[in-house]
């Protein structure tokens, strides 16, 4: 059938696979007894999460734009009809009243009898509206108080799945990192949101931001996902399926060809060498061969340490996992960012209150230093961890230099603690990261203060441009390439040049093949990023001659037109012209 969707594309290359939903399990639906008052309330709540599907639905019906596939109208149409159909928005409420049941309970009741029905049916086309049910029940009770979606047991995926999801948040992804799976492609999300991150470190085919693929695909459907070119394309004919097959060999060969530079060292056509370090979320990121060649680690996110799980991780539990990446790195430089959770990255313990704003709210270092006895935790692990390598700390979210001094006093809190106690520890390099407007405009005064520093460029533009990252409705406006965003990367680099303070780049910026050359012709010698990006950027910095790309990155800098930025960027990536 071919339906196309077009999202925002995350990279990869390109998976061929059957779908697998990741949608609300009804095998664990809790079930319970009401008393007889309580329940006009329980049909009261069920009546509600009717209405609230069909207001979704009848939204989503009036907001089909007009790119959607054709097929999308007439599949909306079809559930809000199955949603009036008395057997689903009558017969759970008459469940609820005869066997004084939880909603839930009535609805997967009802669910499980229709399911059956249609499994009956015989005739191919009928019997597969079973799905369309599912998608129907699925929404109900997203919409019923509390519910929320059931991730598939890692174990249950399949190698050539590939995962469909509304939104899939960094827990979640951390979730799956270890299982096996093709692809994933989700509904919602922005390019650099930490799910789009976190995708690309699997190194897997992903598209994000489709809107429709769950009101569209079926359960086990063939589903092509070109991450390359943010592309989804639902039970494709064979014409379609022979050319993603030729262009999924033609990937498979650059590949192969790019792994020939794994060991070469990255340095330019003039002899320049350019530092190129990794990124990671997780200790095992760091196990054989992973890295591919990487001088280092850039950026150890390791508030994914604190997430998915109930509690906070103890002192020890910290100790061993900054133990583990330290040694595993021998004696190459390892960057450890304290904890940046709270916008996205809530765990479940932490229990702040809802911000109306996440993003501008109590995360990074603000709330370290709002909640000092949990940073501490931290910064002794951090410590005690340091005699097993080359560790250097970073703290994130810094917006001032009152914050910095603060950090720093907070460390060495943590080093009279530990001399104290007589528990060992050595010197670490300490840095401030770059990524909200204020902090690129006073880097100079946090000199004093840092052994480096490192912009990241994500929040950064978010910052920035007033654009939030994880808002797919807003991603057409983040512009790495901003002319302000420029500015405020140039100042950082050239005041940390002035103060002889190293200065990286840590954000999705520095892997981004397109923009090594402007980053060169910037000054910057060290970028940090997932090493899935590694040798494609090595690429570049192996074809670049610096001199040939200063005068184009020069006019770059002193335009503030888009379209002339567009084009200059675009001439210095033509390899002819930089080489
Ligand atoms: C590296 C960065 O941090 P985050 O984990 O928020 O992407 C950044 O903001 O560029």
């Amino acid at each position: 059938m071919n339906i196309v969707l077009h999202g925002v594309a995350i990279g990869g290359g390109i998976a061929i696979g059957r779908a697998h939903l990741i949608s609300r399990s009804m095998d664990d639906v809790a079930h319970y007894t009401l008393d007889e008052e309580e329940v006009p309330a329980e049909v009261a709540r069920f009546d509600e999460a009717i209405r609230a599907t069909r207001k979704e639905l009848e939204t989503l019906w009036g907001s089909i734009p007009e790119n959607a596939p054709a097929e999308l109208g007439a599949f909306l149409s079809l559930h809000i009809m199955l949603l009036g159909d008395v057997t689903i928005s009558r017969e759970p409420r008459e469940l609820i009243e005869t066997q004084h049941c939880n909603a839930e309970w009535a609805l997967k009741l009802q669910c499980d009898a229709l399911v059956s029905q249609f499994d009956a049916i015989e005739e191919g086309y009928l019997r597969e509206r079973k799905h369309d049910v599912l998608q129907v029940v699925e929404r109900i009770f997203n919409n019923l108080d509390g519910h929320t979606p059931q991730l598939p047991s890692p174990d249950d995926l399949v190698e050539d799945a590939i995962l469909v999801a509304h939104d899939l948040s960094p827990a979640d992804m951390v979730y799956f990192k270890e299982s096996n799976f093709a692809a994933f492609i989700t509904d919602v999300g922005g390019a650099t949101s930490h799910t789009a991150i976190l995708g690309r470190s699997l190194d897997l085919p992903s598209v994000i931001a489709l809107h429709h693929s769950r009101e569209l695909i079926r359960e086990e459907e063939l589903v092509i996902v070109d991450g390359q070119q943010g592309v989804v394309i639902i039970d494709p004919d064979e014409v379609v399926l022979a050319e993603y097959r030729r262009r999924l060999r033609a990937w498979r060969d650059a590949r192969r060809k790019l792994s020939q530079i794994r060991k070469s060292s990255a340095l330019t056509l003039d002899g320049t060498p350019i530092e190129l370090l990794a990124n990671i979320e997780l200790p095992d990121d760091v196990d054989g061969g992973k890295l591919l060649g990487a001088v280092g680690v850039g950026l150890f996110r390791s508030e994914f340490l604190f997430l998915g799980r109930d509690t906070l991780p103890t002192e020890d539990e910290q100790y061993e996992a900054y133990r583990a990446v330290l040694t595993a790195m021998k004696d190459k430089p390892v960057t450890i960012r304290t904890m940046d959770l709270g916008a996205d990255k809530n765990p479940r313990w932490l229990n702040h209150g809802s911000a109306e704003n996440p993003a501008l709210g109590l995360t990074g270092i603000r709330l370290c230093l709002a909640e000092p006895l949990m940073f501490r935790v931290q910064l002794r692990a951090l410590l005690r961890a340091s005699v097993h390598g080359k560790l250097r700390i970073l703290f994130p979210m810094l917006n001032s230099l009152g914050e910095l001094r603060q950090s720093i006093a907070q460390l060495d809190y943590a080093r009279e603690e530990l001399s104290d106690e007589g528990i060992a520890y050595a010197d670490v390099e300490v840095g401030a990261m770059i990524e909200i407007p204020s902090a690129a405009l006073v880097a100079g005064s946090l000199l004093k203060y840092v052994d480096f520093l490192s912009i990241g460029t994500n929040d950064l533009i978010q910052y920035t441009l007033a654009i939030d990252r994880n808002d797919d409705a807003v991603s057409h406006l983040y512009d790495p390439v901003h002319p302000a965003v420029l500015k405020l990367i140039l100042h950082t680099i050239k005041t940390g040049a002035k103060g002889g303070v190293p200065v990286s780049v840590c954000g999705e910026m520095a892997g981004d093949p397109r923009l090594t050359r402007l980053l060169l012709g910037m000054g910057l010698r060290k970028f940090s990023m997932h090493p899935a990006s590694l040798l494609a950027v090595k690429q570049r910095v192996l074809t670049t001659h610096l001199d040939a790309v200063a005068p184009i990155v020069a006019r770059m800098l002193r335009t503030e037109d888009p379209d002339r930025i567009a084009d200059l960027l675009e001439q210095l990536n033509r390899d002819d012209e930089s080489s």
